[in-house]
């Protein structure tokens, strides 16, 4: 018997598609989605309304004619972003929220923040204009080991902002342990994304056998039971949770090097893998709110009018295990088992 579920379009709270060559390449394998929050960390990142909606124009150039994914732009806070102009592009509907990232936690990070102190008055006012704040929730200090880095992250400096300023609205981005998690299910004001790649793998996938670069994301992938923990949160039904990938195309030059960096590459293959690891864990009727409505609730939009169908066949869903980017080639990420659920779109 053929299995399908039939889902309101979901959306991706978290995505990267970069710019020039390698946003043409990547921005189509969105397309099953009706939105993405896009994040603004291009070279130099994308810092100011302007930007935002000229990043936001190349995006919707990049795309072809029948996909309507809708980019939802961010802007990159620093230690000098002015609060008024943030609050603009916010109120000029630029910007659907901001993002934060610890000075040189991640990928392209490092005109982020050292000092929090110093943007205490921003988050201020976006809490005051209602713009929530997206972070990439993990220290910086060496003396953490990097295990270790989200769980140290909340106790240092998201409970203390959150306490500063709790009007603030702040998304936990691609949480990766029980300590995220709980910190998520203990409190108000704060919803987690959830990628797809740290649904199926554990730290085991990037160091057994051999070094795997392709598995090496940040935050990067914790041990098993952190990684039941977030398949428990995301079957769950609990509306502080929903789906952002986090799809983070790099050329594979980049990744398999001998300081290879970080980010997998989820887009063409997410909702496939979704069915599957919801299947597996006798959840798909909670697939449509961790995929499609628990993230516009948190985000205060409508859910999307139409729907997809994800129908279960006898034959596999053919993705591509490389995409080419200009003179790049690109690996799509290999969830480790075969995939069977094929994504129909119904627009
Ligand atoms: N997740 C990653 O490993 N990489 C992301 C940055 C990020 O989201 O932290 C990237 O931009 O490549
Ligand atoms: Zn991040
Ligand atoms: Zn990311």
């Amino acid at each position: 018997m053929t299995k399908s579920v039939t889902l309101r379009r979901p959306d991706d709270w978290h995505l990267h598609l970069r710019d020039g060559a390698m946003l043409a390449a990547v921005a189509a394998y969105s397309g099953h989605f009706g939105r993405a929050i896009i994040m603004p960390n291009l070279v130099p990142p994308v810092l100011t309304g302007a930007q935002a909606a000229s990043y936001r124009d190349r995006i919707l150039a990049a795309l072809p004619e029948n996909v309507t994914l809708r980019p939802l732009m961010t802007l990159y806070l620093t230690e000098t972003t002015e609060a008024a102009d943030l609050v603009q592009a916010h109120r000029d509907g630029i910007i659907s929220a901001v993002k934060l990232y610890p000075a040189g936690a991640t990928t392209n990070s490092a005109s982020g923040v050292r000092d929090f102190a110093k943007v205490r008055p921003v988050l201020e006012a976006m809490a005051e204009a209602g713009i929530p704040l997206c972070m990439h929730g993990e220290v910086t200090d060496p003396a953490v080991d990097i295990f270790d880095r989200e769980a140290v992250f909340i106790d240092r400096v998201l409970d203390p902002i959150r306490r500063a300023v709790p009007a603030l609205r702040v998304v936990m981005e691609h949480i990766t342990t029980q300590d995220g998690v709980d910190y998520v299910s203990a409190n108000d004001n704060i919803g987690a994304t959830i990628t797809t790649h740290h649904l199926v793998i554990n730290r085991n996938h990037i160091l057994v056998g051999g070094i795997r670069p392709h598995y090496y994301c940040l935050p990067v992938a914790k041990r098993e039971t952190h990684r039941l923990a977030l398949r428990k949160a995301a079957t769950s039904g609990d509306p502080r949770f929903f789906l952002g990938t986090d799809s983070a195309p790099h050329p594979d030059r980049a990744k398999e090097s001998a300081c290879g960096c970080a980010g997998c590459f989820t887009a063409p293959n997410t909702m496939s893998i979704l069915a599957q690891v919801f299947e597996d864990d006798v959840a798909l009727d909670k697939l449509e709110g961790f995929a499609s409505l628990h993230g516009p609730a948190f985000y205060r939009m409508p859910v999307n009018d139409d729907t997809i169908r994800l129908v279960k066949r006898d034959t596999p869903a053919a993705y591509p295990t490389h995409i080419t980017a200009g003179d790049e080639t690109v690996t799509v990420f290999d969830p480790g088992f075969p995939l069977y659920w094929h994504v129909e779109d119904q627009a």
